[in-house]
């Protein structure tokens, strides 16, 4: 279990918030001016990754405080009783054990006495000859042709790592082309099924409980689609395979057993990726590809289950993402991918961060009276640059930002791959060096300006700089890469958690919205005036009511 340690009370909390105080003034400028050895000294490789932190408002001082943080909140103990499997996502009494899925070792991993292993092994067995069957073109359709399309039907979770990853491994794709259909809005299913032939199309409905309202809806409409074309019910069993936790709803909807791959409570939905939710990415890149991606994300599994804090990168990152949100007041964290297969990371880290963090209630069940999850954004570089990093550079927030980037491109045109990673580099080192007023007027000087258009142009074309900023550079965004990468940032997110002591594992903020569109799904029905709400939501739905 997780102990219940108030981060605040601690020796190390109070210590951080004099060194705060102390540190204020000062800029990175000035700390890489006076130290030779600071790019090395923060700074981390794995595997083939380099985590450079060197541009962040730190000093050795920092870095050990917010260590001596990790440990009098018991960060070591809480990433054990992790992988020991022990039930630390306690408001719904699981497990949290989706390094299970990805355990490349095969070591017994338990939880309640029980190895899941054997479990695990037999859905990615099954999960492995369905792949080839699809992507070989031994699996028929009801017409005796091959698959070309499969459509992933699902929300949140079994909806976001699939396409996430789908895409930023878009380099490795078989001859399937998977679709992704989530939104409840008919426009979604309807674009969709306009691109694919009920002959050739697979559809999976991907969904842990099988009750998601949006999921069912989508689900009901592909398969009322198919049968228009197939006409005998029999036929479903050849289009519609089941990706859940619950084997009554799969059934009553008309999937076979035989084609529903399991998962288990101790999955949570965002950390689902790995298990049988993983199949559209199976499908989309291959199983031994997906087998990478698992390997990746198990090394990183080991890495920071094993590593000491100063060298542990999801914990760095997630002190520093403390340091900037608790002391500096940053409210967000900027995921900014210098690759455009991977435009859907920080979507995907957006359910995975805020979804997990997103609490303001503590482990004891009392209001915290301290900041817990940032708002997670970005789009990748250098779209972003020509958009919000304006407020980045000389807006009056603060945005701790998460620069990542392959040093080697899959797509390698002519100059291409060295003009994006020459904006990566610039952008970083303009957020941390800035220019002053003394360059700004030098430059005006040499562009010919009078003093007077210096005076009253000089202080717009200053950059403040110190800005931090996290660099990842990877030599080439692989499955087993990319796997390792997610997995960072998951351990990343339950290392804050730990400090923040809150639950990051549970997400009940998402039910009061649900309950109220059940009440009102109804209401909307008939032409009477409906008065039941608030006068606000009343208006709303009567409005509607007339416009439709
Ligand atoms: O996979 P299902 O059960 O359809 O859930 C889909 C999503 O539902 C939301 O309400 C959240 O709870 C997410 O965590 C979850 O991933």
């Amino acid at each position: 279990m997780l102990k219940k340690i108030n981060p605040t009370e601690t020796n190390a909390w109070k210590a951080l918030v004099s060194h705060f105080e102390a540190i204020q003034g000062t800029h990175m400028r000035d700390l890489f001016a006076q130290d030779a050895s600071r790019a090395e000294k923060f700074s981390v490789k794995f595997e083939e990754l380099y985590l450079d932190y060197s541009k962040n408002i730190i000093t050795d001082e920092t870095k050990q405080l917010l260590i001596d943080l990790a440990n009098e909140v018991e960060l070591k103990a809480a990433i054990d009783s992790m992988f020991n499997g022990e039930a630390i996502n306690e408001t719904e009494g699981r497990a949290v054990y989706h390094t299970a899925l990805r355990n490349r070792s095969n070591d017994p991993m338990k939880v309640n006495g029980e190895d899941v292993m054997p479990e695990v092994n037999a859905v990615l067995a099954q999960m492995k000859e369905f792949t080839n069957k699809v992507v070989s073109g031994q699996w028929k359709g009801y017409t005796g042709k091959a698959i070309t399309d499969v459509v992933n039907i699902g929300i949140g979770g079994s909806d976001l790592g699939p396409l996430m990853v789908s895409e930023a491994l878009k380099a490795y794709k078989t001859h399937l082309n998977v679709h992704f259909v989530s939104n409840v809005d008919g426009t979604h299913i309807a674009e969709t099924l306009k691109a694919v032939n009920p002959e050739t199309t697979l559809f999976i409905i991907a969904s842990k409980t099988f009750t998601t309202q949006e999921t069912m809806t989508n689900a009901q409409s592909a398969k009322d689609w198919f049968l228009k074309a197939a006409k005998e019910e029999n036929e479903v069993a050849k289009h519609f395979v089941a990706l859940s936790t619950n084997e009554e709803k799969v059934t009553a909807f008309g999937i076979d057993k035989a084609n529903m791959f399991r998962f288990w409570d101790w999955v949570g939905g965002r950390y689902s990726l790995w298990s049988a939710i993983g199949l559209s990415i199976s499908l989309s890149i291959g199983f031994d590809n997906f087998e990478q991606l698992l390997s990746g994300a198990h090394a990183m599994d080991k890495h920071f289950h094993n590593t000491d804090f100063d060298k542990n990168i999801p914990v760095i990152l997630a002190l520093l993402g403390v340091w900037y949100n608790n002391f500096f007041g940053a409210e967000s964290q900027a995921l900014l991918p210098y690759d455009q297969y991977m435009h859907r990371f920080a979507a995907y880290f957006q359910q995975g961060d805020m979804e997990s963090n997103g609490k303001y209630v503590d482990r004891s069940g009392n209001p915290v009276d301290y900041q817990t999850g940032p708002i997670i954004w970005g789009e990748p570089g250098t779209n972003g640059q020509h958009a919000f990093y304006q407020l980045i550079h000389q807006g009056t927030k603060l945005i701790p930002a998460d620069f990542i980037a392959p040093a080697q491109s899959h797509n390698a045109l002519s100059d291409h791959h060295p003009k994006l990673l020459s904006n990566f580099f610039a952008q970083t080192e303009a957020l941390m060096m800035g220019k002053t007023e003394e360059v700004v007027v030098d430059e005006l000087k040499a562009a010919g300006k009078t003093a007077e258009e210096i005076e009253a142009l000089k202080t717009f074309k200053v950059f403040e700089g110190n800005k931090p900023t996290n660099s990842m550079l990877v030599k080439k965004v692989t499955p087993f890469m990319l796997g390792a990468m997610i997995a960072m940032y998951e351990h990343k997110i339950f290392a804050q958690g730990v400090i923040w002591n809150i639950f990051s594992f549970d997400q009940w903020g998402v039910e009061l919205g649900k309950q109220l569109a059940n009440k009102i799904l109804p209401e909307l029905g008939g032409d009477e005036k409906v008065t039941s709400h608030d006068a606000s939501t009343n208006a709303l739905i009567n409005t509607y009511k007339e416009m439709r």
